[in-house]
């Protein structure tokens, strides 16, 4: 410890450390870091860029675009691409395509194109376009369920049993999402047991798999893991999903936290597009690109060329006439890369 002064060779010894900390205010022993677990071997990535990324696009994009970006995210090894919603295109005109877009794709036998559905009507509509699996989505804070879907949580839930039972007559799988898993952008903060009271209902209403989706962005790595803790205890981690928007900067250590407490299914958005037209401010998604670098480095596996996941993202910025929320695209595009974006 060198020149280092008396006091602070005092605070940085490990044993006064561990003396200190039986001295502690009582709140923040209390607080439980996650267990660190194995990494996951491999990391399944749910694309949701040509859904949620596309969703709050004030300009209507062209339906070519849409079909030639999910064919290119088609060709890069991703296994789940969301392709569109099957919700009121009075809520969300740019979803109205979603005929066209579902019927005009390049579908791979590799991929599942999954598409969001809120109720029956929907339900119906995108089984009649050709839909082979759909989601529901609803909310951990009644407001945001109103502002988002005109309906409380408990309506939801009913309109949500009905479609899961349609879907498992006709052999559907589906997922589910939790909005507002970290906060709400009219409630605030959301309490873990509130989230986990609606991702334990979906899934046992029959939803696969259930998305924890921090709507705002606001979470931290620290609520990510109180949240983790309560639904965990509820829904088997295996079905668990993590969907982190990047509007406080803190998606890929939310998402960290997440596969260190054993999540190994992880949403995000080519280029990081996205943002939800009910959650006025929420930035994008977490980029496709960052997350798979990221998975890359710590030697996990995803099955996903990052090389074409940029190509992709380079297209739909053009068509969009935006630079990318990718820091791994905006980095790779200044220099040549040096590293080895293969896994
Ligand atoms: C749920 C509704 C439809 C209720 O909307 P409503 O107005 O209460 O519905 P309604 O049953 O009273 O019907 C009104 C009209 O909508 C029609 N309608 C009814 N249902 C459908 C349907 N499925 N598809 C097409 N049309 C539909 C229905 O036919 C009728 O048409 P009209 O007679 O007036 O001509 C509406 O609120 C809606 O579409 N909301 C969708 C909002 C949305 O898409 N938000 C973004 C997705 S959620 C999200 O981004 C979060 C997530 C998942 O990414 C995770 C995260 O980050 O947290």
């Amino acid at each position: 410890m060198g020149n280092v002064p008396n006091a602070v060779k005092h605070c940085l010894s490990y044993e006064n450390l561990m003396g200190e900390s039986f001295r502690l205010p009582s709140s923040f022993q209390e607080k439980k870091w996650p267990e660190v677990h194995k990494f996951p071997d491999f990391v399944k990535i749910v694309e949701v860029g040509p859904r949620d990324g596309l969703q709050n696009e004030k300009e209507m994009v062209p339906t070519e675009i849409k079909i030639q970006l999910i064919d290119m995210l088609s060709q890069t090894g991703l296994s789940v691409i969301e392709a569109t919603s099957f919700v009121s295109s009075k809520w969300v005109v740019q979803m109205a395509d979603h005929n066209e877009v579902l019927t005009g794709i390049n579908k791979s036998p590799h991929v599942r194109y999954p598409v969001l559905t809120p109720n029956i009507q929907g339900f119906q509509a995108a089984v009649e376009a050709g839909a082979a699996e759909v989601a529901v989505f609803g909310s951990a804070s009644e407001t945001f369920s109103r502002k988002n879907i005109n309906c409380s949580v408990e309506e939801s839930m009913q309109r949500f049993e009905q479609v899961i039972c349609a879907a498992r007559q006709a052999c559907i799988p589906v997922r589910g999402y939790v909005s507002c898993a970290l906060g709400c952008p009219y409630e605030g903060q959301v309490h873990p047991a509130q989230v986990t009271k609606v991702a334990k209902r979906l899934h046992e209403l029959g939803c696969y798999e259930v998305s924890l989706g921090d709507t705002t962005g606001m979470g931290t790595a620290g609520s990510m893991a109180a949240m983790l803790r309560a639904v965990m205890a509820e829904v088997p981690i295996h079905a668990l999903a993590v969907h982190c928007h990047d509007t406080y900067g803190q998606a890929l250590a939310n998402i960290l936290t997440a596969l260190q407490m054993g999540v190994s299914v992880v949403d995000s958005s080519v280029a990081g597009l996205g943002g939800c037209p009910y959650a006025e401010g929420a930035s994008g998604n977490v980029s496709t690109e960052d997350v798979v670098y990221m998975l890359h480095g710590l030697g996990i596996q995803t099955g996903v060329d990052l090389a074409k996941v940029i190509e992709a993202g380079d297209f739909i910025c053009r068509a969009l006439k935006r630079p990318t929320n990718s820091k791994v695209s905006q980095a790779t595009s200044r220099s040549q890369p040096s590293f080895n974006m293969c896994e």
